[in-house]
């Protein structure tokens, strides 16, 4: 993160347009260090993600369950989605809100399920209004990220979807646990928080489970 002397920035304008700044080049950084990954490591990751994710007490009883379909060097879910299917858990998707500009849908995911490409190339369900779970109804959010800091707190791929999407979910109660899933290498020293941030209780990596606050 390049060094930066912040005594002279002195409005509100200017600390949020620094603030962007940096989260602009955080994202830079980390997507690159995730898309060099070679196939192998990506591999040992989505397999140490299944073995870590028994850490998750909460997923014993969970049933409905957000998972989403990884792109652009994010930990492979596939392997995960898999194990949760075997374990019986009812899955869900994230869907971009075909009316509602930035805002998520989250559907039911099963081997019948048509699915189709969005605008960002990444698969997901066609929508199907009969498939629909509110997100309060979910008992765990799996949620991808960019990076994220010893506070949980998260970067995204900067649409805001999560954020705005989860923005009306009660903050402090546990349900839906949300929980972000990232190569350990998503890690960075802080995220400059920004006040619509959802921040995250635990984020889930191939070789730890951190828990925040
Ligand atoms: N796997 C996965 N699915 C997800 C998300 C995610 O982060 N990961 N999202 C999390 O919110 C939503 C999609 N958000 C996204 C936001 C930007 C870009 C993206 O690639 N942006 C391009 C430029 C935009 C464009 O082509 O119009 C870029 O920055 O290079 C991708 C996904 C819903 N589904
Ligand atoms: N709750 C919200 N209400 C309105 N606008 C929001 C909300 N949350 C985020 N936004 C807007 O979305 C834009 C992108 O936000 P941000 O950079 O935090 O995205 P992100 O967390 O990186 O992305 P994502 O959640 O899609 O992974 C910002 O310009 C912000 O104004």
């Amino acid at each position: 993160m390049p060094a930066v002397n912040a005594d002279f920035i002195d409005t509100d304008k200017d600390k949020q347009a620094l603030r962007q700044a940096l989260r602009g080049t955080i994202r830079r950084q980390v997507r690159q260090a995730r898309q060099a990954l070679s196939p192998l490591q990506q591999q040992q990751n989505a397999a140490a993600l299944v073995e870590q994710s028994n850490l998750i007490t909460e997923l014993t009883t969970a049933q409905h369950i957000a998972l989403y379909l990884s792109n652009d060097g994010e930990l492979d879910t596939a392997p995960f989605l898999v194990h949760l299917q075997k374990l019986g858990k009812t899955l869900y998707l994230p869907v971009l809100h075909p009316f509602c500009a930035g805002y998520l849908l989250f559907q039911r995911y099963d081997a019948n399920t048509v699915m189709t490409v969005n605008k960002f190339g990444i698969a997901e369900p066609k929508p199907d209004v009969s498939a629909i779970i509110l997100p309060a109804q979910l008992d765990i959010i799996f949620m991808p990220l960019v990076a994220f800091d010893d506070q949980g707190r998260r970067l995204g791929m900067g649409g805001g979807f999560y954020d705005r999407t989860l923005a009306s979910l009660p903050q402090g109660c546990n349900k839906p646990l949300l929980v972000g899933l990232a190569h350990q290498c998503q890690q960075v020293d802080m995220v400059p928080a920004e006040p619509w941030d959802v921040p995250l209780p635990r984020v889930l990596t191939p070789y730890k489970l951190w828990s925040f606050r």
